[in-house]
């Protein structure tokens, strides 16, 4: 389903940085790792390049066989929106929308709008326990809600891989584990793949694989190995 292949990635300077050397990642439907690694090792840049909103210098990312470096801005952002979700750390909601219309919002940029829509909606908002709080403004929600409410939209238009960038970073340790609970689940549900980029053990602990990026690229981690808290 996600192929990403032998990619690099330097960031501007003389002599330039590399930041990403020879990385690859295979994953299968329904498949759910996490990304750990040394702070600056370049997680997030390999989300950003995986998302398409970034090129690497060297290598290939093809998303359902289609190769993303080899779409126009309209085709990859297209691609995105259709078969891409993301839970960011920081929510992301759209604060003058309520609660129902954020986890709308994918399935109406994907032409979405009718009864089957506002049904795939609500059975998402009861998935994650925040049905009753359908109408409520994201500044009405705790954090955990926020992104219990950001769980949702992530998945709402069904994509292929969702994208998680250290989701429980901004919430307390009850808040967190009930988030990424959800996430794990909602994402089995719907054979979605999904790649989590934390530093937290309990977080990487609730995904299918852990691979370790470093200097060397993307490895499966040792088994018994745990550096990081
Ligand atoms: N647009 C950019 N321009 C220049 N340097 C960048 C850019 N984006 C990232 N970098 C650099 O690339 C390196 C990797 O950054 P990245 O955010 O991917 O690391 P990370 O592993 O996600 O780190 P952390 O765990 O601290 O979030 C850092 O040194 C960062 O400064």
């Amino acid at each position: 389903m996600l192929q990403v292949e032998n990619i690099s990635k330097s960031f501007g300077g003389t002599p330039p940085r590399q930041v990403l050397g020879g990385v690859s990642l295979q994953l299968a439907p329904g498949e759910y790792v996490a990304v750990m690694g040394e702070s600056g090792t370049g997680k997030s840049t390999l989300l950003n390049l995986i998302a398409g909103l970034d090129t690497p210098d060297a290598g290939r990312i093809s998303l359902d066989g289609r190769d993303i470096g080899a779409l126009d801005d309209d085709a990859r952002t297209r691609l995105r929106r259709a078969r891409m979700g993301f839970v960011f750390q920081a929510f992301h909601l759209l604060p003058h929308l309520s609660v129902e219309r954020n986890v709308a919002l994918p399935l109406a940029l994907n032409g979405q709008q009718g009864r089957e829509a506002a049904d795939r909606v609500r059975e998402l908002l009861d998935a994650v326990g925040m049905l009753e709080r359908a109408n409520a403004a994201p500044s009405q929600l705790s954090g955990g809600e926020m992104q219990r409410v950001a769980v949702a939209r992530a998945l709402a238009h069904r994509p292929a891989l969702v994208l998680a960038d250290e989701p429980t970073g901004n919430l307390d340790s009850d808040s967190a584990a009930e988030v990424l609970e959800l996430l794990a689940a909602q994402l089995k549900r719907d054979n979605a793949a999904g790649i989590l980029v934390t530093h937290s053990e309990l977080a990487a602990g609730t995904t299918d694989r852990i691979l370790q990026l470093s200097r060397q690229g993307l490895a499966p981690r040792a088994a018994g190995s745990s550096r990081q808290s």
